[in-house]
């Protein structure tokens, strides 16, 4: 780890397109890449795996602090395994989605999670995609970029998702799973999902993902002078 790498850091409510964004700013850049919401949904998992009480913090915090995860690349895409097992599919359905959002309110979980996220800081940099990536966890990144979208657009882009993915989804409920999981993430006590004061906001409601990636990625290397 270098705790003087460089990080740009990606922002921004669910289904806005941070981790599209961040998978190709890492390609373009060969930096390294931090998927926060994964260790979340991780945690969510393991929790609902060992029969762990979601809302009790004092439950959740040992679990946080001695999670055994992995991120492996595999032929380019990013591979998660909990306790030796491979769990990429499985952190993604709307159960885990939404137990993420609840444990990840207790102040004291996302302590036990601040050392391992900042450990993948390194040279010759790291995009990092979440929700307090610029305000929290990495709060002197020289980039930060708050990604948004209109929550229908937002359901509708999550719903084509799962459906590539196999899963069966409806629109209204997963329309306003998406407005109840941002309402608890904006609002919760820590860590709030806010833009930084000095974040580029991007609202990407009327853009294509190449659009979203040229206008981060212009902004980026004028701002790193690279
Ligand atoms: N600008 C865009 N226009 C249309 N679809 C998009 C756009 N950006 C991302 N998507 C699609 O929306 C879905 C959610 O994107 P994702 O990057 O997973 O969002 P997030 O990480 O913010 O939750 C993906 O299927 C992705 O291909
Ligand atoms: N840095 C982060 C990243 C995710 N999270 C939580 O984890 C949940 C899942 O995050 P995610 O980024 O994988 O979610 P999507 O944007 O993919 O829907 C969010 O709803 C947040 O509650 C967080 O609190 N802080």
């Amino acid at each position: 780890m270098t705790a003087t790498a460089p990080v740009i850091t990606v922002d921004g409510p669910s289904g806005a397109g941070k981790g599209t964004l961040c998978k190709a700013m890492a390609e373009a850049l060969q930096w390294h890449l931090l998927d926060s919401g994964a260790i979340y949904r991780v945690l969510a998992l393991a929790a609902l795996h060992h029969q762990v009480d979601i809302e009790s913090e004092e439950a959740l915090v040992p679990l946080a602090a001695h999670l055994d995860v992995r991120f492996v690349s595999q032929e380019g895409e990013l591979q998660v395994i909990l306790e030796g097992e491979e769990v990429t599919g499985e952190i993604r359905t709307q159960e885990v989605s939404n137990t993420a959002s609840r444990v990840a309110a207790f102040p004291r979980v996302r302590e036990a999670l601040l050392r391992r996220q900042r450990a993948f800081r390194d040279e010759p940099g790291l995009i990092a995609d979440g929700r307090d990536m610029g305000t929290v966890v990495f709060p002197d990144a020289p980039v930060k970029i708050f990604l948004d979208a209109s929550p229908e657009e937002r359901a509708q882009r999550r719903m084509l998702q799962l459906q590539e993915s196999g899963f069966s989804v409806n629109f209204d409920r997963l329309l306003a799973e998406i407005k109840e999981r941002d309402d608890r993430d904006r609002n919760r006590a820590i860590a709030p999902l806010v833009p930084a004061a000095d974040a580029l906001v991007l609202d990407s409601t009327q853009l294509s993902i190449e659009q979203v990636i040229d206008q981060a990625l212009e902004y980026a290397r004028t701002k790193l002078g690279i």
